[in-house]
């Protein structure tokens, strides 16, 4: 039997408190987030690593002193291999983790992938949108790692997959029944943000994101106040907006409470745990909102995991090296595929 290799990429968080400082060292010396030359980028790193150290830490010990993102991302792997296994009789699956930043980095997952020999690979971000900072800097660090012979398919994104698109539909509908009256809500899409010059450049991010909730919102099917928002600001840089936390004050101050779906993330972690449901409802809660919800990640949601299951076949039915549909339409030559990656 065939053997597939279905790697799973996403950004790896501190696991420990001493891990806090170099984490964040590899993250801002990531030439896709700092665009800066290098020494000077290293330098940089070393900086702002020192500067956010004490205050990262702090919000991690609110999650137990680490990231939870390492073993969110295994439940998923754990739930791909079980959907895989049970819908293609005829090809073997083997599903692996490869972060970013942390452990366990993408160059020791590609030598776990080398040591199974497969006959296939498949790149999968868990990223839905694709972004230079995330899924391009994955891909890269793989396609430098990986000497294996097997074809590897690069997935770029899935924005509008209909069963993404649907498993978050259903959580938001899930939550909104339990809401007395849907005037007094608000529906906030909330996605990690991006400096507004990567998005210049042509990184397609923003407008995957749009049209994902757009997605989302047709199946949600129902008539509700929503805006997509950007969260996550770091630096001196302008970031896209609107942020996250202006448009929690404005929504509160129309007298409306906000419902946050974190639309560009598919697991829990401390962007979710820390500044969803304990910073934002915070500053609702100071600007006096008599509700706010949060919508729960896709995370384990069968229909996601479909959704994954999916692409993968998809790349697996296609002589496309990257399967780039989505990006190709708005990426102004930023995706792998017009890159020459
Ligand atoms: C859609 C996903 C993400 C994009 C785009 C992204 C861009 C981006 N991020 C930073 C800086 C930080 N991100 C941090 C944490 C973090 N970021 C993402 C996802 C995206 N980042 C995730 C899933 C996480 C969580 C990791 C975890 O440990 O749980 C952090 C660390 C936390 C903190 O100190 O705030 C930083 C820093 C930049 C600068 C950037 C684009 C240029
Ligand atoms: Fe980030
Ligand atoms: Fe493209």
């Amino acid at each position: 039997m065939k053997k597939v290799a279905v790697v799973l990429f996403n950004l790896g968080g501190p696991l420990t408190q001493a891990d806090v400082k170099p984490f964040l060292y590899n993250l801002f010396s990531d030439k896709y987030i700092i665009g800066l030359p290098s020494p000077l980028r290293q330098m940089v790193a070393r900086l702002i690593s020192s500067r956010r150290e004490t205050s990262a830490q702090a919000n991690y010990r609110l999650m137990g002193g680490g990231s939870p993102i390492v073993k969110e991302t295994e439940a998923q792997a754990a739930a791909l291999s079980g959907h895989l296994s049970k819908t293609v009789k005829d090809l073997e699956f083997k599903v692996f983790i490869g972060m970013r930043y942390w452990h366990p980095f993408i160059e020791d997952t590609v030598k776990a992938v080398e040591a199974w020999a497969p006959d296939q690979v498949v790149a999968l971000p868990l990223y839905p949108q694709f972004s230079t900072t995330t899924t391009l800097s994955s891909f890269v660090t793989f396609k430098k790692a990986y000497k294996g012979t097997a074809p590897v398919k690069y997935l770029c994104c899935y924005p509008q997959n209909p069963a993404f698109a649907k498993s978050y539909a259903d959580l938001i509908r899930q939550k909104l029944s339990g809401l007395a009256n849907l005037k007094d809500y608000r529906l906030l899409f909330s996605a990690h943000g991006l400096p507004e010059k990567i998005i210049k450049k042509g990184d397609p991010y923003q407008a995957q994101v749009e049209a994902s909730v757009a997605a989302i919102m047709e199946q949600v099917g129902m008539q509700i106040d929503h805006v997509v928002c950007y969260q996550s600001r770091v630096g001196p840089l302008k970031w896209i907006g609107p942020s996250t936390d202006q448009t929690i004050i404005d929504t509160v101050k129309s007298g409306k409470s906000p419902v946050v779906v974190p639309v560009a993330f598919v697991s829990e972690h401390i962007e979710t745990l820390v500044e969803l449901d304990l910073e934002y409802k915070h500053l609702a809660d100071e600007h006096g909102a008599k509700d706010y919800v949060r919508v729960p990640v896709v995370g384990i949601e069968p229909l996601f995991i479909r959704a994954l299951g999916d692409e993968v076949l998809r790349a697996i039915g296609s002589e496309a090296t990257i399967m780039a549909d989505y990006a190709c339409e708005a990426c102004h030559g930023q995706c792998p595929k017009r890159k020459g990656f």
